[in-house]
């Protein structure tokens, strides 16, 4: 699991590890990481002797990384040139360091190609959309990508023109290649549009862990986690012992839906799936294996149960959602699941329900239930609206987000634009439902359930055009991945 932290918590730690170590100390271990990684990219892209660096150098400390990062590329042989935001406040010890090696002050960004770009424009100090001449920068920066044979570009701490506490981008913000981050991540790393912006995130230790006290900000997933959370069948399991889901999706106007979310549950790890609702039919042809019944009252007992995907909002629809909230296992509600929560008709059995319930909204759907979009903040955003249905919800997105009623949140790191594709919600809910069936923690289900979605669209995209279809043909192999020893 990797941890992100807010920046007042990472001030504090901060402060705390600034009084145990002599003054410069810091500033001297994140340079010496972020001139490791810029050589490294350097030689890589044809060797650092004789190449050309630009430092974009802002006026507090971040500014001073990149210039101490500087003089040390400097001294390899480097021709390195920063420019200042603002003239008048540079890091004046970094500037004497990159002099002192050979470097110099520039007038001008970028009036020759150069090899590597070094934003150190603004870290976790950058306040709001980016202003002045340090907005001009970073249009010169982001001219010409590096794929097209533009400098590498490497932020310093985070991307400038982030927001470093929510992963908004308010304005134009740096595009980097790899980002060099310093004691720990920033939730801009993980989440939101920033993330994106971010490129490869490399973490600089500076002896900053012991001195974060606070609680992650959002808390990231890795393969290890979600392995050692996967519920494998034991010796003594049945198909009843691995867990029963049940399906309400699907209608006669979407029958595909209530294939692609059991499509879905058959990749987890339940041993039984049953299906109540009107595609009855579709569903037992493309899977036979399902115990399937046209309403919830007939269906059988569940472990587990999903609601909503393709189901419509008529009457029979609203019986069925009735049925399934009255359940007393957990219940994830999905698509039109979550429409028919919005009028408050469904208050009354959601205040009685004692079994978790894991709601997961698009922005559309979540905009509706919350009475407004997520905003600038998808994390904060999300844990209110945890908070306030008690519920977890899974907010969709490139980075989607899980949060839980008591206040944590995940962010998963697989996801990729191939899932942004009809019918994959539809998926994503059915396999949520095994891993609940399965006896899995619902926060844990839905993080594990993001995470092997999210792999599974990665796999697609790597033979083609990725439709839902081909995300419920990947996913057998990625959970089977997940549920394989570690190496
Ligand atoms: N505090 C520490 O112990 C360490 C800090 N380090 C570096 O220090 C950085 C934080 O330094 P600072 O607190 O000096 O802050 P920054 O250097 O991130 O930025 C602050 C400056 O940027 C300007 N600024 C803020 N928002 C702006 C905007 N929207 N447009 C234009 N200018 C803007 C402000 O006027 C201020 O002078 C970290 O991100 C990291 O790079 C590292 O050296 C590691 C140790």
């Amino acid at each position: 699991m990797r941890a992100a932290y807010r920046v007042a918590d990472v001030r504090s730690a901060e402060a705390a590890l600034l009084a145990t170590v002599p003054p410069g100390a810091l500033m001297a271990r994140a340079a010496a990481g972020l001139a490791r990684r810029c050589g490294q990219l350097l030689s890589e892209r044809g060797g650092r002797y004789g190449s050309r660096a630009v430092l974009l150098v802002g006026p507090g400390d971040n500014g001073g990384d990149a210039l101490f990062a500087g003089a040390e590329l400097a001294r390899q042989g480097v021709r390195v040139s920063a420019v200042a935001v603002v003239p008048d406040r540079i890091h004046a010890g970094g500037l004497a360091a990159l002099r002192s090696a050979g470097g110099r002050l520039a007038d001008e960004a970028l009036s020759a190609p150069c090899d590597l770009v070094v934003d150190g424009i603004v870290g976790i100090g950058g306040v709001g959309p980016l202003l002045g001449r340090a907005l001009a920068l970073v249009g010169a920066v982001t001219a010409v990508p590096a794929s097209a044979g533009g400098p590498v570009v490497v932020a310093v701490d985070l991307p400038s023109g982030v927001s470093a506490d929510t992963g908004d981008v308010p304005g134009p913000a740096v595009r980097a290649d790899v980002t060099v981050t310093f004691g720990c991540l920033k939730p801009a790393l993980v989440v939101g549009p920033a993330a994106e912006l971010a490129g490869e995130v490399e973490l600089v230790d500076i002896g900053l862990g012991p001195f974060v006290r606070a609680e992650p900000a959002v808390r990231v997933a890795d393969d290890g986690d979600v392995r050692s959370w996967w519920p494998v069948p034991g010796p003594q399991s049945d198909k009843y012992l691995r867990g029963v889901v049940a399906l309400a999706t699907g209608s006669v106007t979407y029958p595909g839906a209530a294939v692609l979310s059991v499509g879905g549950a058959a990749a987890g790890p339940a041993g039984l799936i049953r299906y109540a609702g009107a595609a009855r039919e579709q569903v037992l042809t493309r899977h036979p294996q399902v115990i399937a019944a046209t309403r919830v009252a007939d269906a059988g007992r569940a472990q587990a149960w999903v609601c909503g995907s393709g189901l419509g909002s008529g009457a029979r629809a609203i019986a069925d959602l009735r049925a399934v909230l009255a359940t007393p296992v957990p219940v994830v509600l999905d698509a039109d699941a979550i429409a028919m929560l919005v009028d408050g008709a469904m208050a009354e059995l959601l205040r009685a329900r004692r079994a978790p319930l894991v709601l997961t909204p698009h922005d559309g759907e979540f905009a509706r239930l919350a009475g407004a979009p997520p905003g600038a903040d998808r994390v904060g955003a999300a844990l209110r609206l945890a908070a306030w249905t008690n519920a977890v919800v899974l907010l969709k997105g490139s980075r989607t987000i899980v949060a839980s009623p008591d206040g944590q949140a995940w962010a998963n790191a697989t996801g990729c634009a191939a899932l942004a594709t009809a019918g994959a919600g539809d998926v994503l809910a059915g396999l949520l439902g095994s891993l609940l069936a399965a006896g899995l923690p619902p926060v844990r289900a839905a993080v594990a359930a993001a995470y092997a979605h999210g792999l599974a669209g990665r796999a697609a995209a790597r033979v083609g055009a990725v439709t839902a279809t081909d995300l419920v043909t990947a996913l057998p192999t990625v959970t089977g991945s997940l549920t394989a020893p570690c190496r």
